[in-house]
């Protein structure tokens, strides 16, 4: 068999199919720079002004496309966007991809939610075609948290970056060849947010160490001065397009939004009520506060009452892999509650959120914005409700006029406002972690309003100190060292040598408890309360109701008589008056049904409970622990605390009289033996002994037992009063003696 002469090795099947590929993608690439040339807007023009309404652009006029498929973009990119069902771009990626896409530099605004990631993510993608069609990608993602050194072995050429200023000037500086100058495309989101946080000089310095030849493109929902100074400072004859400047509100159309005026010390009540009430609905919610440490408490003191719904909690000093997990639980959650700071206020995209709470007044009108579009991002529709000191309502509200927020007035029904105090303080005297929380939660919520001075908004001064610290389960004021003297709360603030005082009644009345899971519902993934069931007294505990319900509908103003109506919450139309009730927790005849008796035993019995390691329980956790296992209980914990402490008090000085009393009896005794066994020898040796064990001293210490005894009746519950008495005027020597007593002291308390 003749062999042919051989002409060197066939091409392999996966080489030629690289080279018919590399042929067409070429092709490609030559084709999509023809038609970017030709059909590119001009600049300072907005390609939504340019689109005719009705009419379908030609190829060439691809800059007016509504539709994805029109756009000169690589096959690739449009698979993907085919892929994750992207059809039609949104206004701001009308407005930003054409010119985005020939390379210009770009200022762009739109409202939350608008789309704006995709705008400048779609261009990047195509430029990554320019730089080769056969290049194999490699992305990184550098933030804060994560671990530097690791990351330094990873970040030489990227093609992609995705960084947070400080975390990339970290790099520049520590990360040896570490290599900016390929860079084509510079992208800030959030920029103005990058301002406020203070990075005008990271950023400064970034810029400096980046190619002049590049394109930058700064995003923001919010446009404020400092970006345009950064826009003027980075970006090079840049196109501006803010492509809802003209509209009526900075906010999503489909987003409701309220406000309503508490007290602080209501809060905890309020969110407790605001879960419980939007179970049924089933819904995804979001509540904002002011520091790490109050997400903390809300976070551990409601997963420990169990409010039937999972509960996440999101917050700066979280490791960036436990962010990244809340993140996602949230996200693939069909119901659910985030107690979030304003780390999840910016850029994250949450699917169908139903509500954003925020629950402690936003720093000023583009934290609010960005906070309350967490919600109705995208077509969705969404609710947003803001809680208001009045000391902060006044500020606040001009300042989301003056931005043209359509926001209005609603209170709380007060038939749905659940007072959950008590279990709280219940479960903080018996939590010495959940305490050290509150604690925690109380100071740095004082910290950060004092920090914002006296402002328009924030009034330290005005905080009800000792009010807020009983609203978080707290028996007694934390000194607030930072704050001078008189600037929050009263003067007796610095004079407690403990640091703490006795905090007054909490502005609550009538006794709750949190409602135990019902059988349906799911679990708190986050770990079950640690003292069993909540309760399931319905009278003292409303069920979950229809989420609405809990919140009413104030008389609208004149200028929000157009607003969309809100009324889906406003069943109760009775309550559609411009006077607002006081906040009040519960109904008075709730109150009166449920006051405690102080001249009663705890529960209906004082006897004295003991818990598993045999010490005898602390009364509150004790109710804590039982709370609802008989209709009998006393009103409130803080009713019941003050009434032992008043008790305490009267008791106390019924044991000094009493001790007076007993040393003038005693001093007289011995008088009359001395006196006895002067005129009868025979009598002194007998009464002389007794006269021994009646010492002043013994009486002084019987008064420090008496006091003691009234520290264990606090311990024990209230009805113990009439067995000291009983107890008073014979201490037990013997331990016959005391079983005595003990007995006396059963049959007092039977009684
Ligand atoms: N053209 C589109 N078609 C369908 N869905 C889109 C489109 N563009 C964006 N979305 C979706 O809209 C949602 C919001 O988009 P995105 O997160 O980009 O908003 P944003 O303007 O960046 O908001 P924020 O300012 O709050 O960060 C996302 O879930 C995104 O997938």
């Amino acid at each position: 068999m003749a062999q042919g002469k051989r002409r060197g090795p066939a091409p392999k099947p996966e080489r030629a199919r690289a080279l018919r590929r590399s042929q067409v993608e070429a092709s490609e690439i030559e084709r999509l720079e023809g038609l970017l040339k030709s059909g590119a807007p001009a600049s300072g023009t907005s390609p939504l002004d340019l689109a005719t309404a009705g009419t379908t652009p030609n190829a060439s006029e691809w800059a007016t496309s509504k539709a994805f498929d029109g756009y000169p973009l690589s096959r690739y990119t449009q698979d993907g966007l085919a892929a994750a069902k992207y059809v039609q771009p949104t206004a701001i990626q009308r407005a930003v991809i054409p010119h985005a896409l020939v390379g210009r530099d770009i200022l762009a605004a739109a409202k939350t939610g608008s789309g704006k990631t995709l705008a400048f993510l779609l261009p990047i993608f195509d430029e990554l075609r320019k730089v080769g069609p056969r290049h194999e990608l490699s992305a990184g993602v550098l933030v804060g948290g994560k671990d530097v050194a690791e990351e330094k072995t990873r970040v030489q050429g990227l093609n992609i970056l995705v960084t947070t200023p400080g975390r990339l000037l970290q790099h520049m500086d520590e990360t040896a060849g570490f290599d900016c100058s390929t860079l084509r495309t510079l992208v800030l989101d959030e920029a103005d947010r990058i301002l406020d946080m203070g990075f005008s000089a990271a950023l400064n310095a970034i810029l400096a160490n980046l190619p002049r030849q590049r394109q930058t493109m700064l995003f923001s929902a919010t446009q404020t001065k400092s970006v345009e100074a950064l826009a003027r400072l980075s970006l090079r004859d840049p196109e501006y397009l803010a492509v809802h400047e003209k509209a009526e509100a900075p906010t999503p159309v489909r987003l409701q939004q309220a406000y309503m005026v508490v007290n602080l010390q209501d809060k905890t009540n309020i969110l407790w009520s605001f879960i419980r009430t939007h179970l049924q609905a089933r819904s995804k919610i979001i509540i904002f506060l002011s520091t790490c440490k109050q997400v903390r408490f809300y976070f551990e003191l409601f997963r420990r009452l169990r409010p039937g719904v999972p509960l996440r909690a999101l917050h700066g000093k979280m490791s960036q892999a436990k962010r990244m997990d809340v993140f996602y639980e949230f996200n693939d959650a069909r119901a659910a509650v985030l107690f979030a700071t304003d780390i999840a206020a910016r850029g994250l995209d949450f699917p169908a959120v139903h509500w954003v709470l925020q629950a402690d007044c936003p720093d000023d009108c583009a934290a609010y914005i960005h906070r309350v579009g967490r919600t109705a991002r995208y077509t969705a529709a969404g609710k947003g409700l803001l809680l208001l000191l009045p000391s902060e309502r006044e500020g606040m509200l001009a300042a989301l006029q003056g931005a043209r927020v359509p926001i209005r007035e609603l209170r709380q029904n007060p038939d749905k406002v659940q007072s959950v105090l008590p279990a709280v303080q219940a479960m903080l005297s018996k939590d010495h972690e959940l305490k050290l929380a509150a604690h925690r939660a109380f100071v740095a919520y004082a910290r950060s309003v004092h920090k914002h001075g006296s402002s328009r908004v924030f009034d330290a001064a005005k905080l009800p100190v000792a009010e807020y610290a009983a609203s978080l389960g707290l028996l007694a004021t934390p000194r607030l060292r930072f704050v001078r003297r008189g600037a929050v709360g009263d003067d007796e603030n610095d004079e407690d040598d403990e640091g703490e005082r006795a905090a007054p009644r909490a502005h609550q009345a009538a006794p709750a408890r949190p409602q135990s899971r019902e059988p349906d519902e799911p679990a708190s993934d986050e770990g079950a309360a640690s003292d069993g069931d909540a309760g399931t007294d319905d009278e003292a505990q409303p069920a979950a109701d229809s989420e609405d319900e809990f919140l009413v509908v104030k008389r609208r103003h004149a200028a929000e008589a157009d607003q969309e109506e809100l009324d889906s919450q406003a069943p109760d139309t009775a309550a559609d008056n411009t006077d607002a009730l006081p906040m009040t927790t519960t109904t008075s005849k709730k109150k009166k049904k449920l006051k405690i008796r102080v001249d009663r035993p705890v529960a209906g019995s004082a006897k004295i409970v003991f818990d598993e390691e045999g010490e005898a329980m602390d009364p509150l956790a004790r109710l804590a622990a039982g709370a609802g296992s008989n209709g009998d209980e006393p009103a409130t914990l803080e009713e019941h605390a003050a009434a032992l402490r008043e008790r305490m008090a009267l008791a106390d000085a019924r044991d000094k009289v009493d001790a007076r009393k007993r040393r003038k009896e005693a001093r007289e005794t011995k008088r009359a033996k001395r006196l006895a066994r002067e005129q009868s020898p025979d009598a002194g040796v007998e009464l002389g002994d007794d006269a021994e064990s009646e010492s002043e001293d013994e009486a002084e210490a019987f008064g420090g037992r008496f006091r003691a005894g009234m520290v264990a009746e606090l311990r024990e519950g209230a009805g113990a009063e009439a067995a000291h008495r009983d107890m008073a005027p014979a201490e037990p020597a013997t331990l016959e003696d005391q079983e005595a007593l003990a007995l006396r002291l059963l049959a007092s308390r039977r009684a």
